[in-house]
C-alpha cells in the first residue's frame, strides 16, 4: 500500500530559536554587498514612499489652497523626478533580492551535497532518502525565502512605518504620538490572525495529502476492496477525512474574511482620532490651528498605507517559524559527522595488491544485534573467494567491511600486512572494483557509464573493455549502440545488461581487488554465460570476492566459504566441500537438482522455467 507523501507537510513545532535565526542570517555574510545594496535601496524607496505623501500635503497646502501656481509646478516636478528615482530603486532591490536568494540556495545546496558525499553509509541507512531530498529542496527554499523576501518585507515594512512616523512628527508631533499608539495594536492583531490562518491552511494541506493517499489506495487496491466488501468502511474513513478538511477550510476562510475588516476598523479608529483632533484644534485654537487640510489628509494616508506593510510583516513573522524549523533540519544534516574519517596521518599505499586478513573482527549495525563475532579470514593475493550461505548470514557485511564502507567495531583488517584504517578511504575505495546484484547506472549513455570507471579513457578503450567482458555484442545491437541512453538508474536495460556494463566499467578501472554480487534471477542463460566470461576476465590475477549464486562460479573459485550467522561454517574448494557432505553439499545438490529438472523441462516442452531463487546458493 502506498504512503501519502507528507514531507511537505511536516509539523513545525519548533519555537523561535535565536541561534538558528542567527545561523540562517549568517548565510548572507559572503554576499554582504548584495545585502547592503538591497537594504539601502529599500531604505531609499520607503523614504520616498512617505515623502510622496508629505509632498501631496504641500501640493494641497502650498499649491492648491494657497492658489500658488509656481509652487504647484515646482512641487509636482520634484514629485515626478522622485517617482523615477523610486521606480529605479524598486527595480534594484527586487533584482538584488532575487540574486541574493539564488546565491543562498546555491550555497546551501552545494554545502549539503558536499557534506552528503562525505557521510558514511551508516547515515544513509538511518536516514530515508525522502528526508534528505526534502532538506535539499523545500527546506532550502524556505530558508532562502526568509533571508531574502522575508528580510525585504520586514525591512521595507519597518522603514515605511519609521519614515511615516518621522513625517507625521514633522507635520504635527502631538497627533503623531497619538496615532503611533495604534501601530503596535495593529501589529499584534495582524500577527495573531496570520498565525492562526497559517495553522488552518497547514491542516488543510495535510488532510489534503491524506485524501490523495486514500484515493490512491482505493484506486490501486480496488480489487481487494471489492473482494473484501470494504466499501462501506472505506467510505466512512473517507468521510471523516473530508469533514476534517471542511472544518479546517471553513475556519481558514472565516479567519481570512475577518482579518482585513478587523485591522481596517482599528485603523478607522485612528482616522477618527485624526479627524476629531483636527476639528478640536479648529475649535479651541481659532486662528492658531496647527493641522492644515493637507496635513490631515497626509495623516490619514499614512495610517491607511501603513496597513499593507504591517500585514506583510505579520505574514513573515508567522511564516518565520517554518523557516526556522527548515533551517534546523538543514543544519542537522550539515552537522552530522561522518562515522568513518581518515586519520590525520592516513596515506595512499599506491596499491592494494597483497594478502587480505580479517583478524578477530566484530561488527554490528545495531549495537544489540551482532552480525560478525570474532571473524577470522586470510586471503592470498590473487585468490578467488566465493561466499555462499543463507540470507542474512553476513556475506554482504564482509564485503562492506572490506570496502571500508563500515569499519570493524573490534579487531583489524589488514591489506598487504597493514591495518587498512591507516590508508585513506579514497586509496581503498578507488582500487576496489564492485559489481552489485542490481548494479547502479547513472542517467546518460552506455559509453558514459562505462567511462565512469576511468574518466580519461578513450572511446577505443571503452569499447575494448566492453569487448573483454562480452558486452559489446548486445550494445552494438541497440539502435544507438554506445550512445544509447540507459535511463534513470539504468532502468531501460535488463539486470543482466546492467551487470555486463558494470563489468566493463570495472575492467576499465583496473582495480586491485574485485567484488561481485551475482544477480540471483532474471538473467537469461546467454547473458549468464557472458557475465561468467566477463567475471573471469576481471578475476584474472586479482583477489576477488564473489557472493555466489551460480554453480559455475562456485566450481571455479579457489575457496568457497559458507557463511552462516556471521561465521564461516564451512570452507574449502568445491570438491573438498562436496566430499564433506555438509551444508554446502546440501545447497549444491539442491540447486543442481533444480537446474537439471529445469533443463529437462525445457527440453520436453520448450518452456522457460520460472526461477526459484529460494533454492539458490546464496539466498
Ligand atoms: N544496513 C543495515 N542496518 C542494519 N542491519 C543490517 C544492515 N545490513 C544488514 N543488516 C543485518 O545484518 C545481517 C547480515 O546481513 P548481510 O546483508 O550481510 O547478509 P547476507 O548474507 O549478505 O544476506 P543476503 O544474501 O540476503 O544479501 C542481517 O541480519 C541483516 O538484517
Amino acid at each position: 500500500m502506498s504512503q501519502p507523501i507528507e514531507f511537505e507537510e511536516e509539523e513545525f513545532t519548533t519555537q523561535f530559536n535565536g541561534q538558528t535565526i542567527r545561523r540562517i542570517l549568517a548565510q548572507t555574510r559572503p554576499h554582504w554587498p548584495f545585502l547592503v545594496g538591497f537594504l539601502s535601496l529599500i531604505a531609499l524607496a520607503s523614504f520616498l514612499d512617505s515623502y510622496f505623501t508629505f509632498l501631496s500635503k504641500r501640493i494641497i497646502d502650498e499649491g492648491i489652497v494657497a492658489q500658488d501656481r509656481a509652487a504647484l509646478y515646482r512641487i509636482v516636478t520634484i514629485y515626478g523626478s522622485l517617482l523615477a528615482v523610486q521606480a529605479l530603486s524598486v527595480f534594484g532591490f527586487i533584482y538584488l533580492t532575487g540574486l541574493l536568494g539564488e546565491r543562498i540556495r546555491y550555497d546551501l545546496r552545494e554545502k549539503m551535497f558536499r557534506h552528503l558525499q562525505r557521510l558514511s553509509l551508516g547515515y544513509y541507512n538511518r536516514t530515508p532518502v525522502g528526508w534528505i531530498m526534502s532538506r535539499v529542496t523545500s527546506d532550502t527554499d524556505r530558508v532562502a525565502e526568509l533571508v531574502t523576501w522575508g528580510l525585504l518585507d520586514t525591512s521595507w515594512g519597518l522603514l515605511n512605518i519609521a519614515t511615516a512616523v518621522y513625517f507625521m512628527m514633522i507635520i504635527e508631533w502631538h497627533l503623531a504620538l497619538i496615532v503611533s499608539a495604534v501601530i503596535p495594536i495593529i501589529v499584534i492583531v495582524a500577527i495573531q490572525f496570520k498565525k492562526k490562518i497559517i495553522v488552518e491552511y497547514r491542516a488543510v494541506r495535510k488532510i489534503n495529502s491524506k485524501i490523495t493517499g486514500a484515493y490512491n489506495e482505493t484506486i490501486t487496491g480496488v480489487k481487494v476492496i471489492k473482494a473484501l466488501g470494504r466499501e462501506k468502511e472505506n467510505l466512512e474513513e473517507f468521510s471523516h477525512l473530508t469533514s476534517d478538511m471542511y472544518r479546517a477550510g471553513y475556519r481558514a476562510a472565516w479567519l481570512s474574511a475577518l482579518f482585513l475588516p478587523t485591522v481596517q476598523l482599528i485603523s478607522a479608529a485612528a482616522v477618527g482620532v485624526i479627524i476629531w483632533y483636527t476639528g478640536w484644534q479648529a475649535e479651541v485654537a481659532v486662528g492658531g490651528m496647527t493641522l492644515s487640510v493637507g496635513g490631515m489628509q497626509a495623516f490619514i494616508s499614512y495610517v491607511t498605507f501603513m496597513l499593507f506593510p504591517i500585514q506583510e510583516m505579520a505574514r513573515v513573522y508567522a511564516e518565520m517559524q517554518q523557516a526556522v524549523a527548515s533551517g534546523e533540519r538543514i543544519f542537522s544534516l550539515l552537522d552530522a559527522t561522518p562515522e568513518i574519517v581518515d586519520r590525520p596521518d592516513a596515506f595512499d599505499p599506491g596499491t592494494l595488491r597483497g594478502d587480505i586478513e580479517f583478524e578477530h573482527v566484530d561488527f554490528y549495525y545495531e549495537e544489540d544485534s551482532p552480525v560478525l563475532q570474532d571473524f577470522n579470514l586470510k586471503v592470498r593475493q590473487g585468490e578467488v573467494i566465493a561466499l555462499v550461505g543463507p540470507t542474512g548470514g553476513g556475506k554482504s557485511t564482509i564485503v562492506n567491511l572490506l570496502c571500508r564502507f563500515y569499519e570493524p567495531k573490534r579487531g583489524v583488517i589488514r591489506i598487504g600486512g597493514v591495518d587498512y584504517t591507516r590508508f585513506t578511504q579514497h586509496a581503498i575505495q578507488s582500487r576496489i572494483g564492485m559489481v552489485l546484484q542490481t548494479p547502479h547506472l547513472f542517467s546518460g549513455t552506455i559509453r558514459d557509464n562505462i567511462r565512469y570507471g576511468r574518466l580519461d579513457a578513450t572511446d577505443e578503450e571503452v569499447e575494448e573493455a566492453a569487448r573483454l567482458v562480452g558486452a559489446h555484442e548486445f550494445i552494438v545491437r541497440l539502435e544507438k549502440g554506445y550512445d544509447a541512453e540507459v535511463g534513470e538508474g539504468g532502468n531501460l536495460l535488463s539486470v543482466g545488461q546492467k551487470q555486463l556494463i558494470s563489468l566493463a566499467r570495472a575492467v576499465l578501472a583496473n582495480p586491485d581487488i574485485f567484488i561481485m554480487d551475482e544477480a540471483t534471477s532474471s538473467v537469461d542463460t546467454l547473458t549468464e554465460a557472458l557475465i561468467q566470461q566477463g567475471m573471469e576476465v576481471l578475476m584474472r590475477g586479482r583477489t576477488s570476492f564473489v557472493i555466489a549464486h551460480r554453480l559455475s562460479t562456485i566450481r571455479n573459485a579457489d575457496r568457497i566459504l559458507v557463511i552462516e550467522n556471521g561465521t564461516i561454517s564451512e570452507m574449502g574448494s568445491h570438491s573438498e566441500l562436496l566430499r564433506r557432505r555438509g551444508h554446502y553439499y546440501r545447497l549444491y545438490t539442491q540447486q543442481f537438482r533444480r537446474e537439471r529438472s529445469e533443463a529437462y523441462a525445457q527440453q520436453v516442452d520448450g518452456r522457460e522455467p520460472a526461477p526459484a531463487p529460494g533454492e539458490a546458493l546464496a539466498t
